[in-house]
């Protein structure tokens, strides 16, 4: 009886596997179907003695009691390289989270041969199986899953509740439905006008080869998309995960997985960066990159797929997300409180190392006694600690590179006769990579820390005379390569409508009376310019147009019986 059970099982996952290599008819679509409403996951506040609350830290403590081994998979396959790295909790350097296979070359031409060969049939399923897909991988990123993504970016990422409840659970969610829905809107646009007798048509298909997808370790949700929104398109995917967020992008892995994205279309490849990337713009099939991360690794990638052209079959695209020097200019109209309140969210939460951090500070001498005393007062009150305990509003940064990097300038500042500390300036890596929140004044408005990128917890202060708002407003374009984020702080609305004008080309994310972070999919793009990268806007039908190639159909519903036109015919 068992047998005969075992023998119909077998035989029903052959003729399963037989249907979906496409060997067996295939059933036309037979309607156009309308999307579910697509809307933002809804935050949970994690109030204390919330289920929510709990649930969560029994993640966490779960998640610390055990060191996950993670595998590259390639074409559904768990890879052991023998090369096995490891990613450490930022605040409790002692505590491994998490062990990893590295690949090597090898590897890297593997997952690329295997993704290639997915390719063909996964840019064929219909777009409907394809968003079937990611909307369910979105619910399982936003129930099942949750608890554990947040755990992980929390652990492995140094973020506090809040900050792991708005990027692993709504941003990754968010990102997964509204691609959704703006591939829809894609495929729905079709030429507007036909000739008599002739029926023209678009299609959207994928580029012919595969995507490099390589993400940082400060949001999870960016590892997400930069994997998935190809993907979704009819893309095969090679995504290269930051070694500061091993842990949550394996379980946003898993989640792929689980929601039925077919083995090869997404390769999950840990590895060394610079060895790994050297040999994917080598292969001719490399046809996208989709980055996020640092400013100058971003053009070293481009400058090594410049130096590759002749080898590829098609120009490769090229979408990068970069750095930022983020401003909060506080015209002499502002709300005081307001301003200091945003700053300090805006320059602090996740330790400033969001690309999208407030770290320059213009305030009018008329306001800054005050503003000064508050903001002194504010960050100084600021609790800082470990991510488990709820209570802290900041937790350490990344790594000992990223200690070391901001410190440094903290340094910098404390034996520069120009600038002066007025909050924090305090560290310690002896358990974990804490940095206080730091606030430092300037005299001058091309200081090093007004100028650089540094990604942490320090925000730098100019003071301009109230009569030199003009001056000051040139100098925030000035003074800076980047373009990301910027916000204005007024109360008066024709010095708002002046300030946001001349500010025009600053900032590819622009706040008024808010601050200059927290961006969410579907309702503010997210992206910027100049140096801070091509600004093809995450969380909008923008970014998914690079990861398509449209063929344009003309049908001719007529036939011809001669090939003159009536311009030809002569008189006589
Ligand atoms: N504009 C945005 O949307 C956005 C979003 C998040 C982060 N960022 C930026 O990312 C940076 C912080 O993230 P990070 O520290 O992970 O950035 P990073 O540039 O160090 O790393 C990003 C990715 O590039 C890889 N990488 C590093 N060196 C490489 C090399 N030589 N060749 C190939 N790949 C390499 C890393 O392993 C990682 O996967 C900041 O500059 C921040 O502003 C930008
Ligand atoms: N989109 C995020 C920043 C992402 C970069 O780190 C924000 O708007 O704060």
């Amino acid at each position: 009886m068992l047998r005969a059970a075992n023998a119909h099982a077998a035989h029903a996952a052959r003729a399963a596997s037989r249907a979906y290599s496409g060997s067996a008819v295939r059933v036309p679509q037979l309607a156009t179907f309308r999307l579910p409403e697509i809307a933002n996951e809804p935050t949970r506040d994690y109030a204390p003695g919330s289920a929510e609350r709990e649930q969560l830290l029994a993640a966490v403590a779960e998640m610390q009691s055990q060191t996950r081994h993670i595998p590259l998979v390639i074409n559904g396959r768990e890879v052991r390289t023998g090369t096995v790295l490891e990613q450490r909790n930022p605040g409790n350097k002692a505590q491994v989270l998490c062990t990893y296979d590295s690949a090597g070359p090898a590897e890297v031409d593997a997952a690329i041969e295997g993704a290639l060969a997915a390719r063909s049939k996964w840019e064929a399923l219909p777009l409907y199986d394809r968003q079937a897909i990611f909307l369910r991988a979105a619910d399982l990123t936003a129930s099942k899953y949750r608890y554990k993504l947040m755990a992980a970016s929390m652990l492995g990422q140094g973020k506090n509740i809040w900050q792991a409840e708005i990027d692993a659970a709504t941003e990754a969610a968010d990102f997964l439905r509204f691609n959704v829905k703006y591939s829809a809107e894609i495929y729905a646009q079709q030429p507007p006008c036909n000739a008599p007798g002739i029926w023209n048509r678009s299609e959207y298909r994928a580029l012919e080869g595969f995507v490099y997808a390589v993400s940082p370790f400060n949001f999870t949700a960016i590892g997400v998309n930069l994997a998935a929104a190809p993907a979704l398109m009819g893309n095969v995917v090679v995504w290269k995960p930051s070694q500061g967020a091993v842990l949550s992008n394996a379980i946003a892995y898993d989640v792929m997985r689980e929601a039925g994205v077919p083995d090869g279309v997404m390769q999950f490849v840990p590895g060394d960066a610079a060895a790994m990337t050297k040999r994917v713009f080598e292969h001719p099939e490399f046809a996208a990159l989709h980055f996020t991360g640092s400013t100058h690794v971003f053009k070293s990638m481009w400058k090594q797929i410049a130096a590759n052209i002749d080898r590829y079959k098609s120009y490769p695209r090229i979408v990068g997300e970069t750095g930022g020097k983020n401003y909060h200019l506080v015209h002499p109209s502002a709300d005081v409180p307001n301003a200091v309140n945003n700053t300090i969210r805006g320059a602090f939460e996740f330790q400033g190392q969001k690309c999208s951090a407030c770290s320059r500070l213009y305030v009018p001498r008329s306001l800054w006694p005050e503003f000064r005393e508050r903001l002194a007062a504010g960050v100084e009150a600021i609790r800082q600690g470990p991510v488990d305990d709820p209570a802290n509003f900041m937790g350490p940064v990344i790594n000992q590179a990223a200690f070391d990097k901001i410190t440094n300038y903290i340094e910098y500042a404390r034996n520069s006769p120009d600038a002066e500390i007025i909050a924090g300036g305090r560290y310690s890596d002896a358990d974990g990579f804490y940095i206080r929140p730091t606030v430092v004044v300037t005299t001058r408005p091309d200081f090093k820390l007004m100028t650089e990128e540094i990604f942490g917890p320090v925000v730098t202060a100019y003071v301009y005379e109230d009569a030199d708002l003009d001056a000051t407003v040139d100098l925030i374009g000035a003074t800076s390569p980047y373009a990301l984020t910027g916000a204005i702080f007024a109360e008066d609305r024709q010095a708002a409508v002046d300030l946001s004008a001349r500010l025009l080309h600053t900032a590819g994310n622009f706040y008024i009376n808010d601050k200059c972070t927290g961006a969410v999919v579907g309702q503010q793009p997210f992206g910027g310019s100049r140096a801070s990268g091509t600004n093809d806007k995450p969380g909008s039908p923008a970014l998914l147009q690079r990861f398509i190639s449209p063929r344009s159909i003309k049908e001719n519903l007529g036939r011809i019986s001669g090939y003159t036109y009536p311009s030809n015919i002569t008189s006589n």
